[in-house]
Parts: structure tokens; sequence; C-alpha cells
């Protein structure tokens, strides 16, 4: 019997869906039964190898997922936020393990996240590499010991065609650092700055993004203090991480109960 874990991947045509399908394919105990494009792609209806200009492999690309999650264990969404909603709600009647990545989600997203959490595994992340987990992890710790002498800026820098900003990333940065002071990120944040804006409000968490090019994904956060400056920095230069991540994180779910996980849950980071 095939102990792999079924896995499907929607948005399969995206710049994270082909690292998604390579990163199934190379790990251990996980192996691709479907894949799905919004309705209307041109690559609906095509085998997946001949899309992707190879020899074909045998998976067609879809655009009902509810078929594809039929045969799934689990699914990997990095789509956009209408889809991961519409996703949410099948993958949690199927009682499959939904790893979230997409980012740019409204409040009202996030509710019908935390309602399918109540069904199903739901991992979700503004950024699945290990880097960046580390890195939350060492905001909250460095934002708690400087205290409010020290100014936060978290920047960050992407592709020119990332929809969203402040990214996923940044606002996990920018609720670590709120936490290691002890507020919320929503009560402090400072974002897009310009004309008169006056001086820096003490214990803002000022959050900056540029857009341009090919960058995969670059984020700093910066601790301004009297006579010093302490920065933190995350360079991505491979969308293969968060691919990795996101199997990871799929096999992991198999063995937990329904509940909303993120992926420090996933890495063991406490
Ligand atoms: N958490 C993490 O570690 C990471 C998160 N991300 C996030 O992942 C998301 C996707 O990023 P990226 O791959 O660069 O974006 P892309 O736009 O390249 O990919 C998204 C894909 O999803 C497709 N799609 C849209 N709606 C549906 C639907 N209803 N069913 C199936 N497919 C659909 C899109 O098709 P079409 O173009 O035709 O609309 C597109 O092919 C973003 O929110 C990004 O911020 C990215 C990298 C890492
Ligand atoms: O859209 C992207 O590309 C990325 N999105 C995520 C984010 O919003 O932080 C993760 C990564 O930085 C790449």
């Amino acid at each position: 019997m095939n102990q792999e874990v079924p896995i499907a991947v929607v948005g399969v045509a995206g710049r994270m869906g082909r690292m998604l399908v390579d990163a199934v394919a190379e790990a251990e105990g996980a192996r691709l039964c479907g894949v799905t494009e919004r309705p209307g792609h041109p690559w609906v209806g095509r085998d997946l190898g001949e899309a992707l200009g190879g020899a074909p492999i045998g998976v067609k690309v879809e655009d009902e997922p509810l078929e594809v999650f039929a045969r799934a264990r689990a699914v990997l969404d990095f789509t956009a936020p209408v889809a991961t909603v519409a996703h949410a709600e099948l993958a949690a009647q199927a009682r499959l393990v939904h790893v979230v990545g997409t980012t740019g989600m409204a409040a009202a997203d996030d509710a019908r996240l935390d309602a399918a959490a109540r069904h199903a595994v739901v991992v979700r992340a503004g950024n699945m590499s290990l880097g960046v987990n580390l890195l939350v992890e060492l905001t909250r710790k460095v934002a708690a010991a400087l205290g409010p002498d020290y100014d936060i800026e978290v920047v960050e820098m992407h592709h020119r065609h990332k929809v969203d900003a402040p990214s996923g990333t940044a606002l996990m940065l920018g609720e670590a650092a709120a936490a290691g002071r002890g507020v919320e990120l929503g009560q402090v944040a400072d974002r897009g700055r310009d004309g008169q804006t006056g001086p820096r409000a003490k214990g803002a968490i000022g959050m900056a993004a540029l857009r341009g090019g090919d960058v995969v994904g670059e984020h700093d956060v910066v601790f301004a203090g009297p006579g010093e400056r302490i920065i933190l920095r995350h360079v991505a230069t491979d969308r293969m991480i968060f691919a990795r991540g996101a199997v990871r994180a799929a096999l992991w779910g198999q063995e937990q109960k329904p509940g909303l996980y993120a992926m420090r849950d996933v890495l063991g980071l406490g």
C-alpha cells in the first residue's frame, strides 16, 4: 500500500504554485495527487508537465477544487485571498490539512479561516521559511530587551508583481516586535508616511514597503537607538525555501487535531 501523503496544489501556474510542485516531488512521504488553476486559465485541461514546457506527467490541471480535494489529504494554497477563503471551506468539509501561504487577507477573511480551523487543521503563515520564523523569535526578544528608547522600523522589498503591502512577513515581524513590547501592532503601527508627518511618535513601529524588479523577498527590522542601530535582516534568494516549508507543514499537519497553527508550531520554535 502507498503510504505517501497525497497533496494537492492550487494556483499551480503561479510563481509559488510551480515551486510547490517541485517541493512535493522532492519530499519523502509526499506525492502530488492533483493541481488546480482559476476557471478560465489557459492551463486548465492541459497536462501539467506539458503546460510547464516539458514532457507529460499524467497530472491534468483542473478547475474544480472539490474534485481534487476528494483525492487529497493536504492542500498547499498560495493563491489570492478570495480563492483561499473558498478553498478553506472546501478543505474543512473534506477534513484536509490546509496550508495557507496567501497574504493580504482582510479581517473578514481571517474570520473565515478561523471558522474552517474548527473542523480541520489549518497551518497559516505569511512566511514559511525557517530563516524568517527564527527572525520573528529574535525580533520579539530584541524588542523586549531594548525597550522604548529604540525606535523600531520594519522595511521590506519585493518584486514588482506583488499586490499586497506590507508583506505578510513584515506584519509577522511587526507583530513580534509589538509583542516583545507588550502592545498590539494595530495600536502602534505607522504605515505609509508621506507629507507633513510631524516627528516620529514614541513607541511607534514603522512599516515601509519597496517594490521592484525580481526581488524574492527582503526584510529588515531596524532598532534605532541613541548612538547605535541594530539591524536584523533576512534575504530570500530562492522561493523553494517557502515551498519546502509548506510541504513540511502538510506532513506535520497529518498528526494534529483540528485547529489553527503557525509555522513556529511546525518548526517547534515554541
Ligand atoms: N507564506 C509564504 O511563505 C509565501 C507567501 N506568498 C504569497 O502567496 C501568494 C501567491 O504568490 P505568487 O505565487 O507570487 O502569486 P501568483 O500571482 O504568481 O500566483 C497565484 C496563482 O493563483 C492563481 N489563482 C487565483 N485564483 C485562483 C483560484 N480560484 N483557483 C486556483 N488558482 C487561482 C492565479 O491565477 P491568475 O494569475 O490567473 O489569477 C495564479 O496562478 C501571495 O499572497 C504571496 O504573498 C508568496 C511566497 C511565500
Ligand atoms: O509575494 C511574495 O513574493 C512573498 N510574499 C510573502 C510575504 O508577503 O511576506 C513571503 C515572501 O516574502 C514572498
